[in-house]
């Protein structure tokens, strides 16, 4: 990883998400899928999956769910329930309920909380397949009540009856059981359009590759999404006191997600740069999945000097990276100016891996700079409000004449005629029908 001082760095997102390929790419799928539905599904699903299959095999049997049980070790099945607990407790503190307010004169105003029909939940199953995305898409989606939640995962042309059977187990574990094997771009416009065999979904949550976040782009409208949570990215802010190892392990940590993952350290230390720097390409060499990381952190990667923490924090700011790490001697107090970042990470011990498979919070996070105006998946995701209004005679005597104004200020007479001809039948004893 190349050092480099904050003038030489330059914000790399690009104008255009991924390459003017992948966005052609995607939207030759998706308009595909929307063509040809289960046709080109399998098409695709043989194409980019290696897999062939018919459309009686894209639907995981409830028999292939329990036999994956037989291929995962206890601990497996200890540890995915331990994460379980934890994400479910963080997550139950972010139900909203309906409410109701009743005014002294009558007036009711309230919004009603639904959980959305039918969601759609994507777990990346390509490069890596990732049973811990099961739980963060399905649990929020469970605590909002969400009555159909329908998943989506690539076939592993070696794995279980094409499809890993960690990722089968955590379903199961998580009470899903309309599951289809198919990933990718291919999989979000199913979900998005429908086809013979997939009935289509609400919304579109969870994380994945370029094709998979410019599905989701593409498909919005159409269906609500989360977020673009592709690439993963980790950016650490680290001063002196850092543990070159132990940022030089978190930084690779995200870089072997995807050769497009992006890995940063922001620090005012050139010791703790050069540090780094060192023990990257030294655990580079015994990391199993070195190619990938390699690839990210010589494309995406940057090792930034700054003049001080300040300027560290303004460029933390501009990045709006969906995992950053404080590693400084009072991380705390350097929180409240961070102000854009999908998940801060404070201190030596809270090393990013310590979020993305157990301490609560969601790992489905923003990435390319959109942690600047959205969130990570949460229960919100999965509802919908409706607003209630109950006025009263009194509240509408008393607000009509002002409600009328703005209504004729717009030039919107037959607003205000509408509370008018109520104004006007009161005030001649009306009985409600217009009418003497
Ligand atoms: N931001 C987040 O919250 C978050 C969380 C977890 C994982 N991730 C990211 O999810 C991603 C997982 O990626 P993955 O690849 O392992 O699995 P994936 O399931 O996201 O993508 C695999 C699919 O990509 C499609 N694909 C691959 N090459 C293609 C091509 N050339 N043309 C068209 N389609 C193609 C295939 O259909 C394949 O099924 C990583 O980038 C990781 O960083 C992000
Ligand atoms: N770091 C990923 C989010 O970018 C989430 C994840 C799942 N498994 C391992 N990591
Ligand atoms: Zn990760």
């Amino acid at each position: 990883m190349k050092v480099q001082s904050s003038k030489e760095f330059k914000l790399q997102r690009e104008v255009e998400y991924g390459t003017p390929e992948q966005n052609k790419a995607v939207r030759e799928i998706v308009a595909g899928i929307k063509q040809e539905g289960d046709a080109a599904l399998l098409r695709y699903t043989e194409r980019f999956d290696g897999a062939v299959l018919t459309p009686a095999q894209l639907r995981v049997t409830q028999e292939e769910l329990e036999a994956a049980y037989g291929r995962v070790e206890e601990s497996f099945v200890t540890a995915i329930r331990a994460a379980a607990v934890n994400i479910r407790a963080f997550h139950a503190r972010q139900k909203r309920n309906s409410w109701m307010d009743l005014q002294p004169d009558g007036t009711i105003l309230g919004q009603i909380i639904r959980p959305l029909k039918r969601v759609g939940v994507y777990v990346p199953g390509g490069k890596a397949a990732y049973p811990s995305s099961v739980l963060m898409n399905v649990i929020p989606a469970q605590i909002a009540g969400v009555p159909e939640i329908v998943m989506v995962t690539p076939p592993s042309t070696g794995g279980f009856e094409g499809i890993d059977p960690y990722i089968l187990v955590a379903a199961a574990e998580a009470g899903v059981n309309e599951i289809y094997r198919v990933g990718g771009a291919q999989a979000i416009a199913a979900l998005a359009f429908g086809t013979e065999s997939i009935v289509p979904v609400d919304k579109i949550c969870g994380p994945g590759n370029i094709y998979v976040a410019l599905a989701k782009r593409e498909v919005y409208g159409a269906v609500d999404i989360d977020s673009i949570a592709g690439p993963s990215e980790i950016v650490v802010l680290a001063d002196d006191t850092a543990e070159a190892a132990y940022v030089a392990a978190d930084l690779l940590s995200q870089a072997e997600h995807d050769e497009m993952a992006s890995a940063i350290l922001v620090t005012p230390s050139q010791r703790l740069a050069e540090a780094v720097a060192a023990e990257v390409e030294r655990q580079l060499q015994t990391l199993p999945r070195e190619a990938i990381a390699r690839a990210s952190v010589e494309n995406y990667g940057a090792i930034i000097v700054v003049e001080s923490i300040e300027e560290g924090i303004s460029i933390v700011n501009r990045l709006a990276p969906e995992h950053l790490e404080i590693v400084v001697a009072d991380p705390m107090a350097l929180t409240g100016a961070i102000e854009n970042a999908g998940a801060i990470f404070l201190g030596p011990y809270s090393s990013e891996p310590v979020g993305d498979y157990f301490a609560g919070p969601n790992h489905i996070i923003p990435t390319n700079g959109t942690a600047r105006f959205s969130s990570p998946v949460d229960v919100d995701d999965f509802i919908k409000k409706s607003s209630l209004i109950y006025y009263s005679k009194e509240a509408l005597l008393r607000d009509g004449a002002a409600i009328m104004e703005l209504a004729r200020r717009e030039g919107l007479e037959g607003h205000a005629r509408a509370i008018e001809i109520r104004l006007e039948n009161e005030a001649k004893g009306g009985d409600g029908n217009g009418e003497q």
